[in-house]
């Protein structure tokens, strides 16, 4: 096995200068965004350093290891086809991307889990700030997941954009499925940890061929709203959101208000638009963390004029058990309902269509826990968006989240190095954005590019993808980017 394979790079200087990257204005933009270090200082090869991240990285390298025992197939980028225009079309991209096995849990923590903090010390940083991905956490709050890589938790149930795919453009049906799909967006987040806050310029991706769809994610801006881009590409239709999270402190709850637009668009024209209800978390000081989410959004069906007007039922004191977590909704088209046409179920667990016709259909159904859910209750879907492969991890940019140091140790339950790696990361993006609020400086993004100029989100995207991430990976961009710092 190639030791490239098995190495993993954390950034510390520019991994290619312009003059370097005579291969394409793909690798040249990447080189851009490094001359910050985006991920701590520190690199880890095949040689084994003495230093205390040689654990947490052997450990990824065992598990990978024993993943590559399986004989899986590697990342078969030579046998991938591209279009005249270099353009590698999801359909092609899924023909040559190789399945990656799931685990099944996290690794078992090598240290003792740190004791509990007050919680107090973490809202009273937020109540000025007004966003909760500004606020410097305490890695005992955190989970083993970046922002972006929960904005990947949304796509576990991405079968219904197919399923919805698959019938008629701009029927009740498809518009019925996609709410579902906006639904089940809910359903994965019962956990009460924080995730860690995305760095300016960090990536996430993941490659999904069983499911058949790929994702990829940056988080495009800071100043003067924190900004999160997304789009995924399935057969049929892509998926994009881009999103924007306010917070406010009342006293016992922090209400998250997402300022949200999401959008998917079939490969036959159809659009469906949506926005995302309020999510308020309560009994943030005293009594058990739990979640709610409440208040009214729209999904709108952009050509055909359907849309879905759906409901998050808050509980009040004098609702039933039953009646939590539900949700409920109408189809309208011109202000007028349609008849016999009905909504039904909970975000944490199923939704239910009453047609017309009198019958009733089950829209949508969560998946079983994992087996194991001791290390902060992860679904199976979830377990795997950290997971680093060996092909991963020969293949990634260097931005992206798998890598980030204090992620990886948390997730090891190396606390302590965990805690320091977080330390010098913050510290590092607080020189980037410094620099980067100089006049005359800004941060460009790397796979997105800014269309709208103000700034917040409204009712157009304010980024687009500039295109070229699946291809620069089957090229083999990235792991040229290794190569290279090793060269140094
Ligand atoms: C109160 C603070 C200190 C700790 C809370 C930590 C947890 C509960 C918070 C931190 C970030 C939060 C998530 C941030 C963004 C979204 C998108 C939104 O559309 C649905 C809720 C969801 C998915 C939130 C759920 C609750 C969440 C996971």
């Amino acid at each position: 096995m190639a030791c490239l394979d098995n190495r993993i790079v954390f950034n510390e200087q520019p991994l290619l200068s312009k003059e370097q990257s005579g291969q394409g204005q793909v690798i040249q933009q990447s080189a851009e965004i490094m001359d910050e270090p985006l991920i701590g200082a520190f690199r880890c090869s095949d040689a084994r350093s003495s230093s205390t991240e040689q654990g947490c990285l052997e450990e990824a390298h065992a598990s990978a290891k024993c993943s590559m025992t399986t004989g899986q197939a590697h990342h078969r980028t030579d046998q991938m086809t591209t279009t005249s225009s270099g353009a590698l079309p999801i359909e092609d991209w899924l023909k040559a991307e190789p399945a990656h096995q799931r685990r099944e849990a996290l690794p078992p923590p090598q240290q003792p889990a740190p004791t509990a903090i007050n919680m107090w010390s973490l809202i009273k940083d937020m109540v000025g700030k007004g966003e909760l991905s500004r606020v410097a956490t305490p890695v005992q709050f955190l989970e083993p997941l970046s922002e972006l890589q929960q904005r990947c938790e949304d796509m576990e149930f991405s079968e219904l954009l197919d399923q919805a795919a698959a019938v008629e453009r701009c029927s009740l049906e498809r518009l019925l499925l996609v709410t579902a799909f906006a639904v089940s967006a809910y359903s994965g987040v019962k956990r009460t940890c924080k995730p860690f806050n995305a760095l300016l310029g960090e990536t996430y991706e993941l490659a999904c061929p069983e499911k058949g769809f790929r994702f990829i994610s940056e988080k495009v801006q800071h100043e003067p709203t924190t900004i999160n881009r997304v789009l995924a590409e399935g057969r049929g239709w892509t998926f994009e959101l881009e999103d924007e999270l306010h917070t406010r402190f009342t006293g016992t709850a922090v209400e998250l208000a997402p300022i949200v637009l999401l959008q998917v668009a079939f490969s036959d024209g159809d659009t469906y638009r949506w926005g995302k209800a309020m999510t308020s978390i309560n009994n943030v000081i005293v009594g058990r963390i739990h979640l709610e989410h409440k208040g009214s959004w729209r999904l709108r069906g952009v050509q055909s004029g359907l849309i879905a007007c759906m409901k998050f039922h808050a509980a009040t004191m004098l609702s039933s058990k039953s009646k939590l977590h539900e949700v409920s909704g109408v189809v309208e088209k011109d202000g007028v309902a349609l008849k016999g046409v009905k909504l039904r179920g909970k975000w944490d667990r199923e939704l239910h269509a009453d047609l017309p016709d009198g019958s009733s259909r089950l829209l949508w159904r969560v998946n079983p826990p994992a087996a194991d859910p001791s290390r902060y209750c992860m679904t199976p879907w979830v377990l795997r968006l950290n997971d680093l492969t060996p092909q991963l991890a020969g293949r990634l940019p260097h931005t992206d989240t798998r890598l980030r140091p204090d992620v990886r140790c948390l997730e090891l339950g190396i606390y302590d190095q965990a805690a320091v790696h977080h330390k010098q990361m913050e510290e590092g993006q607080a020189k980037k954005l410094a620099r980067i609020a100089k006049p005359g400086a800004t941060h460009e993004p790397r796979w997105f590019e800014r269309v709208g100029g103000c700034g917040k989100i409204g009712e157009e995207y304010l980024f687009r993808y500039r295109g070229g991430y699946w291809e620069a990976c089957a090229a083999g961009a990235f792991a040229a980017q290794e190569t290279q710092i090793e060269r140094e």
